[in-house]
């Protein structure tokens, strides 16, 4: 590519006065009309290079945008933190909604849960260390309240090992309430419970 077709090359070379060289860089974005197929721009900026540099930046951006030189969506990826954060509101969550006189398969379905995060969590040094967690720390879900706190322990053991602070488990249920749902909808056993 030779200096006249790109467009930073010229803007950098093109001439001594601020003046004369922002009519050139100007008329490199918008050639005349006769010029534009025989001297297309290169795109200034992608948009996924302004994505980083917002995250960077710590601007919140959406996690799927445009990439504006080729109109497809770009998927943004999760950190592992970002990940960690949404796996702990699922867990609390349903330790928050969990029933107080759990059935014998919700109990097995809470062990199974925790014994496949261990397995799958898309993060190795997360779930090797949650198995050796889960090892030390048996599930607890014999209530609502067992299985919040156990939540709250093994979260914080988690904690612990990154250096976290450690939190307060009597606030558990301050934290992580039950959710707002209408006619109890968002119940483990469903609204046919309430019926019940
Ligand atoms: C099963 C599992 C294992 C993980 N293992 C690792 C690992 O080995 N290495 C690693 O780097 N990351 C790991 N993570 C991610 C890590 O735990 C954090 O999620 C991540 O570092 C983001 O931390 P955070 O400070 O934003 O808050 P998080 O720890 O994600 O907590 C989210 C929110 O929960 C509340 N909270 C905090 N502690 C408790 C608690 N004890 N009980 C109830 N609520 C609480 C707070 O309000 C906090 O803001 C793991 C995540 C999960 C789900």
């Amino acid at each position: 590519m030779s200096g006249s077709d790109n467009p930073v090359q010229a803007f950098l070379h093109c001439c001594s006065s601020v003046v004369q060289c922002v009519h050139a860089h100007i008329a490199h974005l918008f050639p005349a009309p006769d010029d534009r197929s025989s001297k297309r721009t290169s795109p200034l900026f992608s948009l996924s290079t302004e994505l980083s540099r917002a995250r960077d930046a710590k601007i919140v951006v959406p996690s799927v945008s445009l990439n504006e030189s080729i109109q497809k969506p770009v998927a943004v990826p999760l950190t592992k933190e970002e990940l960690g954060r949404a796996t702990w509101t699922l867990l609390h969550t349903i330790g928050a909604q969990f029933p107080d006189n759990p059935t014998r398969q919700q109990k097995r379905d809470v062990k199974e849960l925790m014994a496949i995060l261990s397995r799958i969590y898309p993060c190795k040094e997360c779930a090797d260390h949650f198995k050796e967690v889960l090892k030390a720390n048996p599930v607890q879900a014999g209530s609502q309240a067992e299985l919040s706190q156990w939540l709250c322990h093994v979260h914080n053991v988690v904690n612990r090992s990154l250096g976290k602070l450690i939190f307060p488990c009597q606030r558990v249920n301050a934290r992580w309430g039950k959710l707002d749902c209408k006619d109890r909808a968002c119940d483990v056993q469903g609204p046919s419970s309430f019926a019940s």
